[in-house]
Order: C-alpha cells, then sequence, then structure tokens
C-alpha cells in the first residue's frame, strides 16, 4: 500500500528527515508526503540483533505489523491504530540514511544504532500530520501534541504484597527511582491517574505538569517538526513563553491580549482546554446519544504521590466517555489484573512446562503468530486459576497486553478551519470562537516480549524498595522535589484551581 507510493528502488535519503526516536526504534519523516520510516535500533553490545539476517528482521517487524493489527486494533479500534506495512528498503539508502540523521540524534538515545544491515523498515503514516481532507482551507500548519500516558490505574490484585503499590501509582513510584538513577534530574508533578480520572480539574492540572516537566511523556510538532520537548540538558528548565508564542496564532488569532506572561497563561489554557475535548470525545457515538461511561473502581483512580489537594482527588467523579481514546487505553491497560507479583509464579509455570514440552512453544503462541487464535487465547482465558497451562498463558498474554497500552503514546492533531469547510462532525472541535479539526492516533504498539517478565518483576521490586526509602521522613529526597520543581504558570505546590470551563 505505502510502498508502492515510495517507489522503493529509487529511494533517496535526500527525500527524508530525522523525525524523532525512543528506546526501540528511530523513525525518518519523508520531506514531501506525509509517511514516516520506523527503523529498528540494537545495542552494539547486542550480538543477537545485530546478526539477524534480512528475512528474520523483516518477519520481526511483520509481528509488530500483525501484533499492531490482530490485537491491539480490535481492542483500541480501528480509528485509533495504523498497523502500517513492512517494507524492505535498499541497503544503500539505509546506511545514507543513517549517516545523515547521526547528527541530529539526542546523545541519551545513541547507546544504540540503527540497524543498517537487514534493510528492513516499518512504514507508517506521519500521524503529526492531518489527513488533507482535514486541512481544507486552513492557512497554518497543523500542531501535534503527542502524549505517552503511561499507566492510569491502581492495581487491587490479591498479589501485591506492598500496601503502598494500592496507594501510589507506578509511574509516581517511578519518578523517584529515575531521579535517583540519574536518569532525570527534576521529578515530574503529572500523575496518570489524574489525566484518565475524566475529571476535567484533574485532568487540566495533569497537562499542565506534562507542559511544565514532559521529560518522555510529552511533545508538540508544528508542520510536522518538533517544537518543545524535553531537551537533553536536563538543567533547563522549559521556556513556556517561547511556547506560548508558537500556539499564540492558534489559540488568540486577534492577539487582544498583547505579548505578556498573562497572556502565555491564556493561550496554554486554550490549548489544554482542546486537548481535554479531543481526549474525552467519543467517536463512535453519534452526537445526539449521551455516551456510555467507563467508571474505574473506587480507589483505584486516586494515587497519594499526585500533588493534587485532597479534595479535589476525593470529589473528582471517575468516568471517561465509552470510547473515548483514553477510555480505549486504560481498558487494555487493566486486562493486568494480577500486577506483576502474579504474574510472575505463572511465568515459572510456563517455564517448567517448556522445559518439559518444548514443543508446547508453537501451539501455545508464545511468541506468535499475533492472529485471531492469539487473541482468542487472550480472551478465553479462565477467570479463575484452574491450575491449567492455559490459564497461565493467557493470564501472560494479556500481562503482554496490558504491557503495550501502559507504554504507547497518543497523537493529537489539530489544525484550525473556517466555517466553509464542510468538515466530518466527528472530527471537529469548537472552541470559543475557533473551530478546530482534529485527529486521534495511538502509536508504538509493539509486542512486549515474553521473556521479560523476570526483568519487569525486578524492575518492579527496585522501583518499590527506591520508593519506600525515599520517602522515609526526614529524607531529603522529598524536599528536593520542592526545590526543584517550582510550579511554573499557575500557584505553587498542592494546587487549588479556579478554571473557567467554555463550553466545546
Ligand atoms: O518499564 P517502564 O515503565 O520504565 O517503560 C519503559 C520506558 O520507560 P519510561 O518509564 O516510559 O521512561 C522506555 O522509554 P524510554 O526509553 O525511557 O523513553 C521504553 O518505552 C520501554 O519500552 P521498550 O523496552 O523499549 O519496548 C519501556 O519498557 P516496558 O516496561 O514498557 O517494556
Ligand atoms: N507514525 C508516526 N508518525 C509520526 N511520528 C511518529 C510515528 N511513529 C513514531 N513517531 C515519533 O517517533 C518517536 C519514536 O517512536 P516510537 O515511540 O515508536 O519509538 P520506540 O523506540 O518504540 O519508543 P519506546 O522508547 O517507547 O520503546 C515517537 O515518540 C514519535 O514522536
Amino acid at each position: 500500500m505505502y510502498s508502492c507510493v515510495m517507489e522503493l528502488d529509487k529511494m533517496d535519503e535526500n527525500d527524508w528527515k530525522y523525525h524523532g526516536e525512543g528506546n526501540k526504534s528511530l523513525v525518518v519523516s519523508h520531506v514531501q508526503h506525509a509517511r514516516v520510516l520506523r527503523l529498528l535500533k540494537y545495542s552494539t553490545e547486542d550480538d543477537e540483533n545485530s546478526h539477524k539476517t534480512t528475512e528474520q528482521a523483516f518477519r520481526h517487524i511483520q509481528n509488530i505489523v500483525d501484533y499492531s493489527k490482530n490485537v491491539m486494533k480490535p481492542l483500541l479500534g480501528d480509528k485509533f491504530v495504523h498497523n502500517g506495512e513492512a517494507v524492505k528498503l535498499p541497503l544503500d539508502f539505509v546506511r545514507q540514511l543513517s549517516l545523515k540523521v547521526q547528527l541530529e540524534r539526542p546523545e541519551s538515545r545513541c547507546d544504540k544504532v540503527m540497524d543498517t544491515f537487514s534493510g528492513c523498515a516499518l512504514c507508517l503514516p506521519n500521524l503529526t500530520q492531518l489527513s488533507s481532507c482535514c486541512c481544507f482551507g486552513q492557512h497554518r500548519p497543523p500542531l501535534c501534541i503527542e502524549i505517552k500516558p503511561k499507566c492510569g490505574f491502581l492495581p487491587s490484585s490479591r498479589h501485591v504484597t506492598k500496601e503502598v503499590k494500592s496507594k501510589v501509582c507506578r509511574f509516581c513510584m517511578h519518578q523517584h527511582f529515575k531521579l535517583a538513577s540519574g536518569k532525570w534530574k527534576r521529578l515530574s508533578r503529572y500523575c496518570p491517574l489524574d489525566l484518565f480520572s475524566g475529571n476535567k480539574q484533574r485532568m487540566y492540572l495533569a497537562i499542565k505538569h506534562l507542559i511544565e516537566e514532559p521529560q518522555n511523556n510529552f511533545k508538540i510538532f508544528k508542520g510536522g517538526e518538533c517544537i518543545y520537548s524535553c531537551k537533553d540538558d536536563a538543567d533547563m528548565l522549559q521556556d513556556l513563553d517561547e511556547l506560548a508564542k508558537h500556539m499564540r496564532p492558534y489559540f488568540l488569532p486577534s492577539g487582544s491580549l498583547g505579548n505578556g506572561h498573562q497572556s502565555s497563561k491564556v493561550v496554554l489554557n486554550e490549548l489544554i482546554q482542546v486537548l481535554m475535548s479531543a481526549l474525552l470525545s467519543s467517536w463512535d457515538c453519534p452526537r445526539t446519544v449521551e455516551p456510555r461511561k467507563t467508571q474505574i473502581p473506587d480507589g483505584r483512580g486516586t494515587c497519594e504521590g499526585s500533588i493534587l489537594h485532597r479534595d479535589l482527588l476525593r470529589n473528582g467523579n471517575h468516568c471517561l466517555p465509552k470510547d473515548c481514546v483514553l477510555a480505549k487505553i486504560l481498558g487494555t491497560q487493566m486486562l493486568d489484573n494480577l500486577d506483576i507479583e502474579g504474574v510472575n509464579p505463572l511465568f515459572r509455570r510456563v517455564e517448567q512446562h517448556l522445559q518439559d514440552f518444548p514443543k508446547e512453544r508453537s501451539r501455545l503462541q508464545i511468541d506468535g503468530p499475533y492472529n485471531e487464535s492469539f487473541l482468542e487465547k487472550m480472551q478465553n482465558c479462565p477467570a479463575e486459576d484452574d491450575g491449567s497451562i492455559e490459564y497461565a498463558v493467557g493470564k501472560i498474554h494479556q500481562y503482554r497486553v496490558a504491557m503495550t497500552a501502559k507504554d504507547c503514546s497518543i497523537m493529537i492533531a489539530i489544525a484550525p478551519c473556517g466555517e466553509d469547510d464542510g468538515l466530518d462532525q466527528n472530527l471537529e472541535i469548537r472552541h470559543t470562537k475557533t473551530r478546530f479539526s482534529y485527529s486521534v492516533s495511538i502509536l508504538d504498539l509493539d509486542p512486549k516480549p515474553y521473556d521479560s517478565i523476570p526483568h519487569q518483576s525486578k524492575l518492579d521490586s527496585k522501583i518499590l524498595n527506591n520508593y519506600l526509602r525515599s520517602t522515609q521522613p526526614n529524607n531529603q529526597e522529598v524536599d528536593n522535589m520542592e526545590l526543584t520543581n517550582p510550579s511554573l504558570f499557575l500557584g505553587r505546590d498542592r494546587e487549588d484551581c479556579t478554571l473557567v470551563f467554555h463550553p466545546v
């Protein structure tokens, strides 16, 4: 599908530019067409991957496509998921591309190198762009906001051994571990439970906290170029006035409030309101029908690590419109209902079984194929542990799918449009006087490897132990949070927010 658009035999590295990267892949975007190529990366010490043949690498990427298409799409919804296509590229092109992008790569990601041996890649639509039919008549480049929301609920599994895990969410605890290990220099005040709460005040503050300290959870693109993200130099605070300058023509086109700090607040407030509308919109429901709601069970939707005022947390109604992107992601994350502490013993059961019956690995689809039968195994897993291998494997499949949903990102592309643009009603946000067309997508839906479960278990203990140590009374780290993370555009600390909500 995409390959014909690209003419694979005429690939030229000058048609592509560096777009971004994560831990496992590097992405380049086409300078004219709304396409990206996602190339795999591997650690230079990782012998196994550097020696992958073209066929193995192609199979690996095809597995990602199959998993997105046959497993994640049915769970998250057709509208949000673009599975893309595995392609084989000329090796010369890939080598030239690798040299071209090297200078643009952030130092913190250079512990891995791009795969220049296999020539395989994943071709996807460029989700920072809106499809041309949605941009008709608008004169400004589209904006795209990327949010990596992480896990939005507290575990309630009876396997959880430490009480704190049912009070403080994994993201908030992990922040302390990341600070201690030097990954970040400041704690983020973002709490995923606030974003997923469906309560507009809590969601507003969650997004505000993402803007203040984006880490790897928040980016903004304008016309496909990343204009706002965490800098490699983590000492620097984000320049919110600079961000507001970019946003002003979209949200305050008349410029009535001038360019001061006050107007920056107004502009960023508008941006947050539009993002909330996109995150809460129910795509499958006709506008006239009151959408059904997704309710987070009591006690699983508020985190004691969140800095929000207790009253706000207590009174926040925990409801998400049923088919909105957040409800879809949260529902999939909640397939993990045993927690890693419940999954780890099942992993050992499966390992023992595979030692005794190695040929079972394929029947149980431990490493795929990710087809309908994989989805069925996951969905038809017995509700109670009957001691069977089917139960253990079904639970592990569910856990891995939930892990993917806990690590995915949401892309919200928006562009102002005129009254006469004749848009599909579902793709429109009316905010104050401006009308925006928008699209919402979910990316990074790769399968998480079966054999990463022991690692997950160790990491869970490390995060927990570090959190308990660092939050003991008189501990310096708690004080550091206050010093290193001033609130930048509302009040400080436990926030009492007075917001004006516009009807949307
Ligand atoms: O384990 P977590 O929660 O730290 O998530 C990892 C992410 O770290 P984060 O905490 O979001 O900064 C991590 O992101 P960064 O490299 O830190 O940007 C990856 O997304 C990693 O996934 P994978 O192993 O590359 O498939 C993620 O690992 P998985 O656990 O999802 O496999
Ligand atoms: N289809 C796309 N369109 C536009 N940008 C994209 C697309 N896919 C990825 N990107 C950009 O490239 C970045 C890296 O991609 P991705 O998150 O898939 O990498 P990863 O290595 O799998 O990440 P992780 O660290 O979470 O494992 C994303 O954060 C996003 O900004």
